[in-house]
């Protein structure tokens, strides 16, 4: 085996690194990335480069937060660039709401910066890893239904002749129960080449037995690796699992094909076994499994499910937007009062004077109307009741003396009742009453409540309905407005559910497999192999910080010459026994090998 190895030489961070470092411990005060973004926290660090969490100043509210990548890439000819930002064009223009949303990317320097969707619920390994530790396992339905969701995206992928290259449960993201596959075609935007991409982007966990072995990456690749996330999603564990690296890839190449355990379904178990052929050509492609009967099926139930679940979400929805309406109203009404205090400030004494006047009317009038609707009631109370005290005796004398009695009886609205309530009495036309003469031009009070509540109101008050439109009248306006632009945002469940619809609906499973040479259409990739000698140094320095800078390197000479004699397994097992607590801790260490190799090749074919 012939091994290249590279010095570890100390990385220079790159500007950008520095900037985006210092603007998260606060060393520099808040400023714009690409002049939009604004980085909020640190998520974590991959084999490219790091990840932030950013927030988006141009974008929408309730869309702001985004995930930034950026990945050191050494220097690029501005050639190189154009490819570079054409392909990630072509990326930006992929939309499924199984395909994690890729925004934008820019380069920076030495640095390329991909800004994708946020997904809040973490990603499908933490996820197993959480259910290891709590001793808990997902039930088949919740397998089937994220399984369903991650076919459609591939198929959706595969149809545009993308490839992944590295789907494992770390590039799964999870948002509200909907899965979401990142970095697809990622891989071939960032390597130099369709073999670099294909030797240095997958896990080794995940990778396919033709993949292992050179005989070139195609579609039916990305579902051997699908295939082993449906098996890690069932047992919580690695489909090919092993101490060492060789031990892993040759449980993959020449090992068993792992099943299911009794408590799924036959039917998931066969889907499984499909996915895991050892040859690429026995494997379904993702357009096959959508028209398996098992799948649609669950797709059918899937499909019903989020279809009543969007419905009760608007639903809400609308109960929330209707609630904000009444808000928008309230503080509206709230700031026209206030407005009309700030007019009566600007008045004249004389003109405030009027207003009170006007006021104290309108209070009067209101009572008035009461008095007047109470005083009805009992009338009209009091003639019922004599109605039916008289009944049996209809003559129309005594009619007559009733309603005589009732006319007693009754009580109009004397001058008194007018007193008591300060209202003005209405005036008589024979006995012209004080009050009434104290206001001239004042009408009589008509007894009826309605028009007796008008009766104040001749010299009302001005009305605010034809004003200007003032600010709060417009800010009511643009918060109806965007009510309305949410209303006809698109969920996600409600996308699944059309390309569920559609994958249903059509006839051709779209079965084809596509190869590497069907996806050079897109034009070569260009990032060069400083990618590949990024990954293999964050290799390095992970495996480093885990195991210590000497310990790493008595094991890197050793598994180095360890290889090149073709040691058997268990001496190599038991050697390093002796210099790390777990031999399986050295496991990257050979991984590491593996891809020094491979990398050196490559180099040896370009010269
Ligand atoms: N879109 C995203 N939403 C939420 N978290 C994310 C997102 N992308 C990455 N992360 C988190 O950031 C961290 C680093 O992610 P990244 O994809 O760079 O590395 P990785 O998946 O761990 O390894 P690799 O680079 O080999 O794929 C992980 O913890 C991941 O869960």
């Amino acid at each position: 085996m012939v091994v290249a190895c590279f010095p570890n030489k100390p990385r220079t961070s790159s500007p950008l690194r520095f900037r985006l470092e210092s603007l998260l411990t606060g060393s520099l005060p808040c400023s714009l990335i690409a002049k939009r973004y604004i980085i909020q926290q640190r998520l974590g660090r991959g084999s490219f480069g790091t990840v932030y969490l950013v927030r988006d100043t141009k974008a929408g509210e309730g869309e702001s937060l985004k995930v930034l990548k950026e990945i050191p890439v050494g220097d690029l000819n501005p050639n190189e660039t154009v490819q570079a930002n054409l392909e990630a064009q072509l990326l930006s223009q992929l939309h499924h709401p199984a395909i994690l949303k890729f925004f934008a990317s820019f380069l920076e320097r030495d640095t390329f910066c991909i800004i994708t969707e946020y997904c809040e619920d973490r990603d499908l390994d933490c996820k197993i890893e959480e259910l290891r530790e709590t001793g808990r396992t997902l039930p088949e339905q919740q397998i089937t239904e994220w399984f369903i969701q991650l076919l459609l995206g591939v198929h959706y992928m595969h149809q545009r002749r993308i490839l992944h290259r590295d789907l494992k449960a770390k590039n799964i993201f999870l948002k509200k129960n909907i899965v979401k596959i990142g970095d697809f075609g990622v891989s071939c935007l960032l390597m130099g080449s369709r073999d670099l991409a294909t030797t240095f982007t997958g896990t080794p966990y995940y990778m396919s037995p033709e993949a292992l072995s050179h005989q070139g990456y195609n579609s039916k690749s990305d579902i051997w690796s699908l295939g082993c996330i449906l098996y890690e999603m069932c047992c919580l564990e690695h489909a090919f699992n092993g101490h060492s690296f060789l031990t892993v890839v040759m449980k993959i190449v020449e090992g068993t094909t792992p099943a299911l355990s009794e408590k799924y379904s036959k039917e998931l178990n066969s889907v499984l076994q499909r996915m895991l052929s050892k040859d690429p050509d026995q494997r379904l492609s993702a357009g096959d499994m959508l028209k398996m009967t098992f799948i649609e099926e669950n797709m059918h139930s899937i499909k019903l499910k989020f279809s009543s679940l969007t419905l009760k979400d608007k639903t809400l929805k609308s109960e929330r937007d209707a609630a904000m309406i009444m808000c928008a109203l309230q503080k509206k009404v709230h700031l026209q009062t206030l407005r009309e205090r700030s007019e009566v400030q600007k008045m004249t004494p004389r003109e405030r004077m009027r207003l009170r006047k006007l006021q104290a009317a309108d209070e009067k009038a209101w009572k008035l109307k009461q008095l007047a609707e109470e005083k009805y009631e009992e009338n009209y109370r009091r003639m019922q009741e004599l109605r039916c005290r008289n009944f049996q005796k209809v003559s129309l004398d005594v009619l007559n003396e009733s309603m005589a009695e009732v006319a007693n009886k009754t009580q109009p609205i004397t001058a008194q009742d007018y007193q008591s309530l300060g209202c003005p009495q209405p005036m008589d036309k024979k006995q012209p009453d004080r009050l009434s003469m104290s206001e001239p031009g004042e009408r009589e009070i008509p007894e009826d409540p309605l028009t007796a509540e008008a009766y104040y109101y001749e010299d009302g008050f001005e009305s605010c309905s034809d004003e200007e439109k003032t600010q709060e009248d417009e800010d009511f306006e643009n918060s109806l407005d965007t009510l309305h632009r949410t209303c006809g945002q698109d969920s996600d469940m409600e996308a699944m559910v059309k390309y569920m619809e559609n994958v249903l609906e059509s006839e051709s499973s779209g079965s084809e497999t596509v190869t590497e040479e069907a996806q050079e259409a897109q034009g070569p990739s260009v990032i060069n192999c400083t990618m590949a000698e990024t990954r293999l140094q964050r290799m390095r320095e992970s495996i480093m910080d885990r195991l210590g800078a000497e310990v790493f390197q008595k094991v890197y000479d050793y598994l180095k010459q360890a290889r090149e004699q073709q040691e058997s397994e268990a001496d190599i097992k038991d050697f390093l026994g002796r210099l790390v607590e777990k031999p399986s801790d050295c496991f990257e260490v050979d991984q590491l090998l593996y891809y020094e190799e491979q990398l050196q090749k490559s180099r040896e074919g370009q010269e």
